[in-house]
Formats: C-alpha cells, sequence, structure tokens
C-alpha cells in the first residue's frame, strides 16, 4: 500500500498538463513530465520556467520558483516514458482519444511499481472504462483539473467503480496538500462538469454558426446577464476547440445521443487550425 506520493509522472505537456505540472511544482512535489512531442516538450520548458516565476503575482497565495537550479532538481522534462518508472503517483493529460490513452495505460502497467495509482485528467472518457485497461482498475480515479490548474481551489474527482476506497485516500491526500477541495463524483461519461458544459459551449457554436450573435455578444450576455466569469465561446477557446470537439466525440459515442453532436462550425475551426488561445486563434484573436 503505497503511503507517501513524492514524486509524479505528468503524462502530456499541453494545455492543461503544464498548469498542472507548475501547480505540483509550486506545492512541493517533484516532476516527471513526459510527452512524445518534441515541440511540445520545448515549449513546456519555456512556459513552467515562465509561470513558476510569474503566476505568484495574479495569485497571492503561490510562492514564485526562479532558481534554475532548483527547478532542474525538481523537474525532469524528457520524450521517455520509461523515466517515470521511480514515480509514486501519475497523472495523465494525453490528447482525448480513446486509442492514445489505451496503448498508453497499458506501457504505464507495465512500467510502474504494482503499488502505484493512476489518476486521469480526460475531460469525457469514464474512468471504470480507462480502469478496464489496466492491470490495476481499483488504483484507477479520475482528477478532472480545471485550467489553470494552479489558480483553481476546487477539483472534480471521479471514483469509477472500481476505485478503492485507499486510491481516494491517496488521492485526498496528495490534492489536500495542492492546497484543493475535493467534490467526489461517481463515474458516467463527462462526469458533472463536462456533461453539462459541453453542451453550453457547443450550443454557443450554433449560435454563432447560426449568425444570431457574435461571440463576444453570446459571452456577454453569460458574464453581464448571468454573472458567469466567463463564457462559453471563450471558456470553449481556453480549454482548446480539438479538446472541445474530441470530448463531444466522447460524450456521443457513449451515450449515442444526438444532442452531443458536435457543431459543424466548430470541426471546421479545428480543422482549418483555429484551435482557441493556445495557438492564439479561436472564437477570437490574442496576442
Ligand atoms: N484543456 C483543458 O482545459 C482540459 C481540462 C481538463 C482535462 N483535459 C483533458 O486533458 C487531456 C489533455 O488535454 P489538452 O487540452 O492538454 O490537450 P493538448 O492537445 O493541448 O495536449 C495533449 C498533449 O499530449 C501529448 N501526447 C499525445 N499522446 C501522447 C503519448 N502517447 N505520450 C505522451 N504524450 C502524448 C501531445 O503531444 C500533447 O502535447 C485530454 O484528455 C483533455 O480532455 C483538458
Amino acid at each position: 500500500m503505497l503511503k507517501e506520493v513524492k514524486t509524479i509522472g505528468v503524462i502530456g505537456a499541453g494545455n492543461i498538463g503544464l498548469g498542472v505540472v507548475c501547480d505540483l511544482l509550486f506545492h512541493g512535489f517533484d516532476v516527471v513530465l513526459v510527452d512524445n512531442n518534441d515541440s511540445a516538450l520545448k515549449k513546456a520548458a519555456q512556459e513552467i520556467f515562465q509561470t513558476l516565476r510569474f503566476a505568484p503575482i495574479i495569485d497571492k497565495r503561490l510562492n514564485a520558483i526562479s532558481d534554475e537550479n532548483e527547478i532542474a532538481a525538481r523537474l525532469n522534462i524528457t520524450s521517455d516514458l520509461e523515466e517515470v518508472k521511480d514515480c509514486d503517483f501519475i497523472i495523465e493529460n494525453i490528447t482525448e482519444k480513446r486509442e492514445l490513452k489505451k496503448t498508453l495505460y497499458s506501457q504505464l502497467d507495465e512500467i510502474c511499481r504494482e503499488e502505484v495509482c493512476f489518476a486521469a485528467n480526460t475531460s469525457c472518457i469514464s474512468i471504470t472504462e480507462i480502469g478496464g485497461w489496466t492491470n490495476r482498475p481499483g488504483q484507477v480515479i479520475g482528477i478532472h483539473f480545471m485550467n489553470p490548474s494552479y489558480l483553481k481551489l476546487t477539483v472534480e474527482v471521479i471514483k469509477g467503480d472500481y476505485t478503492s476506497e485507499n486510491t481516494i485516500e491517496v488521492t485526498r491526500t496528495m490534492l489536500e496538500d495542492m492546497n484543493k477541495e475535493l467534490v467526489i463524483v461517481n463515474d458516467l461519461p463527462g462526469f458533472v462538469s463536462n456533461r453539462i458544459s459541453h453542451l453550453f459551449m457547443n450550443e454557443a457554436a450554433f449560435v454563432v454558426q447560426d449568425q444570431l450573435a457574435k461571440p463576444s455578444d453570446v459571452d456577454k450576455i453569460f458574464k453581464e446577464c448571468f454573472g458567469h466569469k466567463m463564457g462559453p465561446l471563450e471558456t470553449a477557446d481556453l480549454i482548446g476547440l480539438d479538446t472541445v470537439m474530441y470530448s463531444l466525440e466522447v460524450l456521443y459515442e457513449s451515450f449515442q445521443d444526438p444532442k452531443y453532436r458536435c457543431c459543424p462550425l466548430l470541426k471546421k475551426m479545428v480543422a482549418g487550425g483555429k484551435l482557441g488561445k493556445k495557438v492564439k486563434k479561436g472564437f477570437y484573436e490574442y496576442n
């Protein structure tokens, strides 16, 4: 039984993964970050250094980490998955595609110690399904970090049908060490957050496609009339329109319900490389 989590393997250095890495480093964990894309890894180092230095200006609860020797001692950025072999806990944030994740989990199962838990930071794929891809379904749990993780105080945790009480406790301890409050929910695709939010974002895209309103007006109604912090299209841009589209595909495949069919405008934008804030163009342009 695993007692203490000190070094965490984070797989996937994309939009959400980088924020998770910084969040872990801010809270005293060591990290091995793995991605199979060289340009993602190059960008990762730069973004992580910047966030560790500057995020505490936005959130005074965080302490800046600017000593490069400290960062080098606590963070290993690599393309070699084998380097997670001594990690105490795994957080997986790779592309929201079942076939990619399934291959990765069988590799992790071979590489990681028997007692290590796997947390899937998936947007929509069932945690019970992911557990079934491993030989350790009791040690698979969902942690749905929100973007950017280091600024969020609450996290949705998903208990798969096989997730053990010990895995929940190990996860709770780790997240409480990150000053997070947990909302634990049961498992169905999309969980609570994305089963609802993706309908919102998709319908907002349909509204723009139907030329009912421009994106800024759609978002303005949500912010100024409903009091939301962000509108649905700003949120989609922040998540990444490709990730939103893949997540809708998972919801559609899982529930076989047409309410989750992805808006053609969203598909067209993704095909045209408009992936949202991470590439500086989506429903909005970013400088
Ligand atoms: N973007 C968000 O706000 C958000 C929030 C919560 C959860 N998620 C989930 O997190 C995951 C990642 O989303 P994202 O938005 O960061 O996507 P992204 O496309 O920005 O990043 C995914 C990263 O995974 C890497 N990758 C793909 N296959 C890999 C493999 N086999 N081994 C190592 N690296 C691999 C890619 O190179 C890429 O850098 C998805 O499952 C998504 O649903 C995203």
